[in-house]
């Protein structure tokens, strides 16, 4: 059996750095002639070797093939992938302050990219979720219950830059809350946060919003990735993680991690599965339930992309 096969197939053990600088660039490099893959690029980094952690290849792999010495990182993304020939798992970080300016030091060319401009470079294969992680913000709000147009507006300014907003109004038919949409979507993305919808996919091209969220049912009765920009999911689980994933969604909503206000009496995954299933998941996963914002970065220690909650960005 093919699965057989490659779950048994031992897996390259790798780690990789995303480095980003002040402008909020990528830097990638092309592998070198002689080595697998020549000529596709990829994030610095390399093989991780015996009695080594992750992070200590890093540190030695950045060094040696950019010339740099890290001073400031933190996990982004754990994936594993099959090549036909190969299984690489890749351990990859974002390494946000280095000494010394990154130089190829095998010959390797070096590119500076954004994350929206990164794909007109034949990257490797297994690289599409660090892509995702990389393109998407850490924060995720879902708007609280009842509140009303007029409050949400006001309140836009103060949520964090860059960050999903779903518009959550399960109390509203389509017909009201698609009038919602169109009344929020041009302050809210004109602050440059990105307005996700959560009904029928159609709606966010129609009304020019930037995501879609599949609620953990949506997402079992789908047969395929609706065509839009951003696909999300709440999932509970390994299923709904899985499917996310196979459906080629580019993120996840993982919950509840902890005890939730907003969903009493719903289960609760604890910090170890929550951490264990994310590490497993291939594809960006937001942890929710419980959290507050001031544990963002434990959050990510756990290669989880962020946070999506009610009332950690809305003040009672
Ligand atoms: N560094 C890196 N490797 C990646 C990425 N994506 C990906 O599939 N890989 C794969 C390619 C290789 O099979 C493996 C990395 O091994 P490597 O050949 O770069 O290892 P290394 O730097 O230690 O080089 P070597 O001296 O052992 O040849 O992981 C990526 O973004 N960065
Ligand atoms: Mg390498």
């Amino acid at each position: 059996m093919a699965s057989a096969t490659s779950a048994s197939r031992p897996c390259i053990e790798v780690a990789a750095g995303c480095l980003i600088d002040t402008q909020g660039r990528v830097l990638i490099a092309q592998r070198p002639i002689g080595k697998i893959a020549a000529g596709q690029w990829e994030f610095p980094g390399g093989k991780i070797e015996a009695g080594e952690s992750a992070y200590e290849a890093l540190r030695r792999e950045l060094h040696e093939e950019i010339g740099i010495d890290i001073e400031a990182a933190q996990p982004l993304i754990r994936i594993v992938h099959d090549y036909s020939e190969r299984r690489v798992r890749l351990d990859c970080w974002k390494v946000l302050r280095w000494r010394g300016e990154p130089a190829g030091r095998e010959a390797q060319a070096l590119a500076w990219v954004t994350p929206q401009t990164i794909t007109d470079y034949p990257i490797l294969a297994a690289d599409a979720p660090i892509i995702s992680a990389l393109r998407l913000p850490s924060d995720y709000v879902f708007t609280p219950p009842r509140m009303t147009p007029a409050s949400l507006l006001s309140a836009l300014p103060r949520l964090p830059a860059a960050a999903l907003l779903r518009l959550r109004f399960p109390e509203l038919d389509d017909h009201d809350y698609a009038t919602l949409a169109a009344s929020v979507l041009p302050a809210a993305q004109a602050l440059g946060l990105r307005v996700v919808l959560d009904r029928a996919p159609e709606m966010v091209a129609r009304l020019g919003a930037d995501a879609w969220h599949a609620t953990d049912a949506c997402l079992r009765d789908l047969d395929e990735r609706p065509d839009v920009p951003l696909c999300l999911a709440s999932t509970h689980g390994a299923d709904g993680l899985r499917r996310a994933r196979a459906l080629g969604f580019d993120a996840a909503v993982l919950g509840s991690v902890s005890a939730t206000l907003s969903h009493p009496g719903s289960a609760v995954l604890g910090l170890s599965e929550a951490s264990r299933l994310t590490q497993a998941a291939n594809l960006p996963v937001y942890w929710i339930g419980g959290l507050q914002r001031d544990q963002l970065a434990s959050v990510q220690q756990h290669y989880a992309q962020g946070i999506a909650a009610i009332r950690a960005y809305w003040p009672a």
